[in-house]
């Protein structure tokens, strides 16, 4: 496996408490799915990965180099896509100066940022948007003009937080459409969709706690609700019931 991102022994938390102790984990190319439910600890691990928040202890290696220090996390930045939950933006800038902004910060060499920019917002279906300001835009227009920002100047890394939140389902379609035509890119995915992990995902993970309770396939995670029975209606939410249920049960 060709690893993008390795975390060795990561804690991480707030102040003194940790959300996650210990974690280790390779991730490589495809899309990796983090489901768990509110508070399991996604966004702290997501906004690890981007080197907004440094970790409390462990090492964390983005596309083979550690990031140690703030100088390493700059450089490192260049290949990192992230969209935040709720992600700000200047309400006067258009779509294509947002995007370009955002290039802009990623360090896009010059030359290539405008062909860049103008194609992942094609990509996510907003060109004939394009000069229109981001406070014009309905909320689902905003999210996907922070996809293109989160995957312009193909980035081997793309962290996407609840990326589908507020798409109605033809761009939810377009969005797992575009997902799965990245190559050589390392996609890690939060969300509370089961239906975008069947689709997308290579791997996933459940969370709870900050501990991983399941890693592996989707398929894998279907088989966890034996014979089918258990809570949620298609056999990947029996599965990720039965794994959130097995962790309730065992702290009773
Ligand atoms: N800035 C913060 N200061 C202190 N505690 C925080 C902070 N941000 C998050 N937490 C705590 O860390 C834990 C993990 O939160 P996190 O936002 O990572 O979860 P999540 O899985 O992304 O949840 P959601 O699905 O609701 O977005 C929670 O207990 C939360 O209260």
């Amino acid at each position: 496996m060709d690893t993008v991102v390795r975390v060795s022994g990561l804690t991480q938390g707030y102040g003194k408490s940790a959300v996650i102790s210990g974690l280790d984990l390779d991730i490589g190319h495809g899309v990796f799915g983090l489901l768990g439910p509110n508070g399991a600890g996604k966004t702290t691990l997501l906004r690890t990965f981007a080197t907004i928040t440094p970790p409390l202890s462990g090492t964390i290696e983005i596309v083979g180099q550690e990031v140690t220090s703030e100088r390493a996390a700059r450089l490192v930045r260049r290949q990192i896509g992230y969209l935040p939950q709720d992600f700000g933006y200047h309400p006067g800038f258009s779509v294509y100066e947002f995007v370009r902004y955002c290039a802009w910060l990623r360090e896009v060499p010059s030359a290539r940022v405008h062909e860049a920019a103008v194609r992942v917002i094609d990509q996510v279906g907003l060109s004939d948007r394009m000069k229109a300001k981001m406070k014009s835009l309905s909320g689902g227009m905003v999210r996907r003009a922070g996809i293109a920002a989160a995957l312009v100047g193909s980035p081997r890394l793309v962290l996407l937080d609840e990326p589908t939140v507020g798409l109605d389902p033809a761009q939810r379609l377009e969005f797992r459409k575009l997902i799965r035509s990245l190559n050589n890119t390392a996609v890690v995915l939060s969300t509370h969709l089961v239906e975008d992990v069947a689709a997308i995902c290579r791997e996933v993970a459940v969370m709870s706690s900050g501990e991983f309770l399941f890693q592996g396939s989707p398929r894998d995670l279907s088989a966890q609700a034996p014979s089918g029975d258990g809570v949620g209606d298609t056999p990947l939410e029996r599965g990720y019931m039965a794994v959130l249920n097995r962790r309730t049960v065992g702290e009773r």
